[in-house]
């Protein structure tokens, strides 16, 4: 008798998914899966889309056109079957009640939920426990945020700017938690602006830009599709005309003189380094390195506005 293995469960599936708020698309022919254990950072600029994604992940918002998929079943199916845990950035919190009754709250309606008391404890909150909500800092908010998004053995946890507010401890303590959710299989899908966060965190990293995916890959893969290196160097004299004539340079894509410090990006660091001598520049202190992710990210938008301005996409 022959078995055959069962196709491999996909966490989040998104098939041509498309979402507009009247003239704007915020969600262009998003086609996407994201699979079990993977902890996948989103990130965008302003308006690029990425809460409008997250919305159409848990159900709250319905896709113009295309297939939003959890877990095999439709978003609501699978939030109601408890496999989904959210902490988004809209939203208030009951106010009247204190920390512990409302996360005791969330582990009594969640179908496979945790004791109450271990849920605050991984958030931070054990002794904030007694205080009512409503008299909590931004970043105290954030950690309830965090306990409600935890009150059950969730397989998906949705995250949307989750550690806005919170100091660097808890936000240590936060991603530790995280880390532990996604090794025993969970998904961990974060939209979020701080892109070290992304790339000391996520094992997969998603560029969306204008409602559309433009990258999608490890933070080195991300960080090579950019395509350029960074050259830095000092000099001990600096003439006036020092950044025009670097700026005259082939294959450089940013250039930042400040003090007696250059650094530039070139898509060519080896000619680039070349023409430094050939300008008769001495410079010191050279280093050649791969582009941050943070670079990376700025180089990839700029070059699709870029595309888009020149009318190519
Ligand atoms: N309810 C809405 N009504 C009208 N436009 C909307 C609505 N929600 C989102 N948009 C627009 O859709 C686009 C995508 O917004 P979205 O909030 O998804 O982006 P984002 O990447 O999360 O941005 P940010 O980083 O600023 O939070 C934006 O141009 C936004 O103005």
């Amino acid at each position: 008798m022959t078995t055959t293995a069962a196709p491999p469960v996909t966490a989040v599936s998104f098939e041509q998914v498309t979402k507009s708020f009247g003239d704007v698309r915020a969600v262009d022919s998003l086609t996407l899966d994201l699979h079990p254990g993977e902890t996948v950072a989103l990130l965008g600029p302003n308006g690029a889309g990425k809460s409008s994604t997250l919305d159409l992940l848990l159900g709250l918002r319905h896709a113009d056109s295309g297939t939003v998929r959890v877990f095999g079943t439709s978003p609501r199916e699978a939030i109601t079957a408890g496999r989904v845990g959210a902490m988004l950035q809209s939203g208030g919190l009951m106010g009247e009640v204190t920390v512990r009754e409302l996360v005791r709250l969330a582990c009594d309606l969640h179908p496979r939920p945790y004791r109450a008391d271990d849920v605050l404890a991984a958030a931070g909150l054990t002794q904030l426990a007694g205080r009512k909500v409503d008299k909590l800092s931004g970043g105290q908010e954030q950690r309830v945020r965090f306990a409600l998004a935890t009150a059950g053995a969730n397989d998906l946890i949705v995250l949307d700017e989750p550690t806005t507010g919170m100091d660097v401890t808890v936000r240590q303590a936060f991603w530790a938690t995280m880390r532990e959710q996604a090794d025993q299989g969970r998904t961990v899908l974060f939209a979020t602006h701080y892109l070290e966060e992304a790339d000391a965190i996520a094992d997969r990293v998603l560029v969306l830009h204008r409602g559309r995916l433009l990258a999608d890959g490890t933070a080195a893969e991300i960080k090579a599709k950019a395509g350029a290196r960074r050259v830095a160097f000092d000099l001990a004299e600096l003439d006036a005309g020092l950044a025009e004539q670097l700026r005259a340079l082939p294959f450089l894509t940013a250039v930042d003189v400040s003090g007696h410090t250059v650094r530039l990006q070139s898509t060519d660091a080896d000619a680039t380094v070349h023409a430094l001598y050939g300008l008769g520049l001495y410079p010191r202190n050279l280093e050649v390195a791969g582009l941050g992710l943070e670079q990376a990210f700025v180089a990839i938008t700029e070059a699709e506005e870029a595309k888009k301005e020149a009318g190519t996409c």
